[in-house]
């Protein structure tokens, strides 16, 4: 067999189209645009890229795009000034904060200082607290946008075996929150799994976000298993000094017995950004105590 690949870049350019279209009820309903703040601290080449990836996707469905480049040797009482400065501007609909962070700033102390209803990356512990017990909040963008891929490819979850690998705060926990909540039976795979791979192969669904190069083989996959690779590795390419990038699942083995997969790059990273423009949109929204238009 030969995989269909899911094509998330096609899917998330139709989204961010969803998204520019609602725009315009919303600047006429508010006399504004909605806003995005992205704040980078430092000059990690991939984290600049990506910075300038949202800013561009932003600007293009009709939002305003807030960029904060702070220099590395930033105290971390500058950054929480920062967020303070920006959860109390009424343009300001959602702010990121892009990680990881310098090690002299705290993290987690960072993320507990934003506004939860600005918080479109749903880091904050009471999005993490909404997202479990089932109120609306703001879900993780790559997740949320996982779970689009999932349900255009195979509608309804209900009674299918899911099987996330990886445990993380931003992917692995509220991935598996959100296929419980589309009725999944979900397992959550990691590092002190045993036997890894008899756990995946009773999988309708696998979702890997383990940030190991290439490390769900084929032969790991149920025949028919739709396979969702949230890795994004830099490995060298054949080619002296240069570079690639590969996901966490062995793509080429994978394809022969899975019925769709995602493929990196192409996949899940363009749908991220994607999402964080329609969590941003519906902060605006909801912050301007309209309802939010259905379907996005
Ligand atoms: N607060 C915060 N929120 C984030 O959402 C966040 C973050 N910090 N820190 C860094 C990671 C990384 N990330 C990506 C987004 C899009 C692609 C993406 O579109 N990737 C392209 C390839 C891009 C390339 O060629 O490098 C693709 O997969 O097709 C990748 C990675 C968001 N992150």
């Amino acid at each position: 067999m030969s995989a269909e690949r899911i094509d998330g870049k096609a899917y998330a350019a139709g989204l961010r189209q969803r998204l520019a279209a609602a725009v315009p009820a919303f600047e006429r309903a508010t006399g504004r645009v909605p806003g995005l703040a992205v704040v980078l601290v430092g000059e990690d080449p991939a984290s600049a890229v990506y910075v300038r990836s949202k800013g561009k996707a932003t600007v293009e469905a009709g939002m305003a795009s807030f960029e904060h480049k702070l220099p590395a040797d930033t105290s971390e009482a500058d950054l929480l000034a920062l967020v303070d400065q920006l959860n109390r501007d009424a343009t300001v609909d959602g702010i990121l904060v892009q990680l990881p962070l310098p090690r002299q700033i705290d993290e987690q102390r960072v993320i507990a200082a934003i506004d939860p209803d600005k918080d479109v990356d749903g880091f904050h512990v009471a999005n993490a607290g909404r997202l479990a017990v089932g109120q609306p909040g703001f879900v993780p963008c790559t997740p949320l946008g996982c779970l689009m891929l999932l349900q255009d490819r195979l509608g309804d979850l209900s009674g299918m075996e899911a099987v996330v690998i990886g445990r993380s705060n931003i992917v692995g926990k509220p991935m598996a929150q959100l296929l419980l909540g589309a009725n999944c039976t979900v397992t959550i795979a990691h590092s002190r799994t045993r036997d890894l791979p008899a756990v995946v192969r009773r999988a309708d669904i696998v979702v890997a976000a383990v940030g190991r190069p290439e490390m769900v083989k084929g032969d790991w996959l149920k025949p028919g298993a739709v396979v969702i690779d949230v890795g994004i590795n830099r490995v060298p390419a054949a080619e002296e000094g240069k570079t690639r990038l590969v996901g966490d699942v062995d793509y080429a083995s994978a394809a022969e017995v899975a019925s769709a997969i995602t493929p990196v790059p192409g996949g899940v990273g363009p749908m991220t950004i994607a999402v964080l423009l329609r969590n941003t949109l519906v902060a605006a929204f909801r912050r301007a105590g309209l309802a939010a238009p259905e379907g996005l």
